[in-house]
């Protein structure tokens, strides 16, 4: 189905590459953004904060009015609660779960979502940090060394694919194939405001490197009209 946006008519499949995150401390803040936006946006992703704020029961009515639902707890446990956590979310029908991109955490979250349409993505280095904010975790090796080995990781694990910066985006389609899934947030359309972001790149420059999907969320819920900037990010992703 082709929608057409502001007189430009996007195409389905891109409409599904970008995923705005509801990143509100209330239900009812983010249905009112849900609404604003209608059908413009096809792809939510439901974060820590609305998580706590009651906003997985959210996802089922989301789910039920067709749109495709990201659950980002970025899970680290002992294997048999990551593997639970995991069969449930994909019991409750989201399309997407984060776990840190740990090697046994991603395995178990491969067998979690087993046999289900959930695609399981291994968080490799957040974009809020630097090669300094990492080596104050105590990792030993840069930023770009650390989503190498991790991207091969979550490859070796048999999960759906990876979350990184769209700077590191390029290098991880290389090591994941055509076949997995390369998410990018960080992303920021020319001129927008940075926040704590560290590793940024434009929509059309993240997937020109390579991602399947962007994830944006306050250059379009923080803009003074989110309609026209989900529209506008839509329209860059389509000439990209
Ligand atoms: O897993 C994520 O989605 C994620 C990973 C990461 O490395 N960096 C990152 O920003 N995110 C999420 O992506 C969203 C980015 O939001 P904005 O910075 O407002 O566009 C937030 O909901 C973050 O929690």
């Amino acid at each position: 189905m082709t929608q057409v946006v502001q007189g430009t008519p996007i195409r389905a499949d891109v409409r599904d590459k970008l995923i705005v995150a509801l990143d509100y401390n209330s239900v009812a803040a983010a249905e009112a953004a849900v609404a604003q936006l209608g059908d413009v946006v096809s792809f939510y992703k439901i974060g820590l904060e609305l998580a706590v704020s009651g906003g997985i029961d959210l996802a089922t009515d989301l789910i039920a009015a067709g749109k495709k639902v990201f659950l980002d707890l970025k899970l680290h446990d002992i294997g048999n609660t990551v593997e639970r956590a995991t069969a449930a979310a994909a019991e409750r029908g989201f399309d997407i779960l984060t776990v840190h991109a740990y090697p046994m955490t991603m395995a178990a979250a491969a067998r979690g979502a087993a046999g289900s349409k959930l695609e399981v993505l291994g968080v490799t280095v957040l974009t809020s940090y630097d090669d300094a904010d990492l080596a104050a975790t105590g990792v030993v090796g840069g930023v770009t060394e650390t989503v190498h080995l991790r991207a091969g990781q979550a490859r070796d694990a048999g999960i759906a694919g990876v979350i990184c910066a769209p700077t590191d985006a390029a290098m991880v389609r290389a090591i994941l194939g055509p076949d997995r899934r390369v998410v990018t947030p960080g992303v920021r359309p020319k001129g927008a405001a940075v926040g704590d972001q560290k590793r940024i790149a434009t929509p059309a420059e993240a997937l020109a490197a390579g991602a399947d999907r962007i994830v944006v969320g306050r250059p379009v819920t923080a803009a003074e009209d989110p309609v026209a900037a989900a529209q506008a990010i839509l329209a860059e992703l389509q000439g990209a």
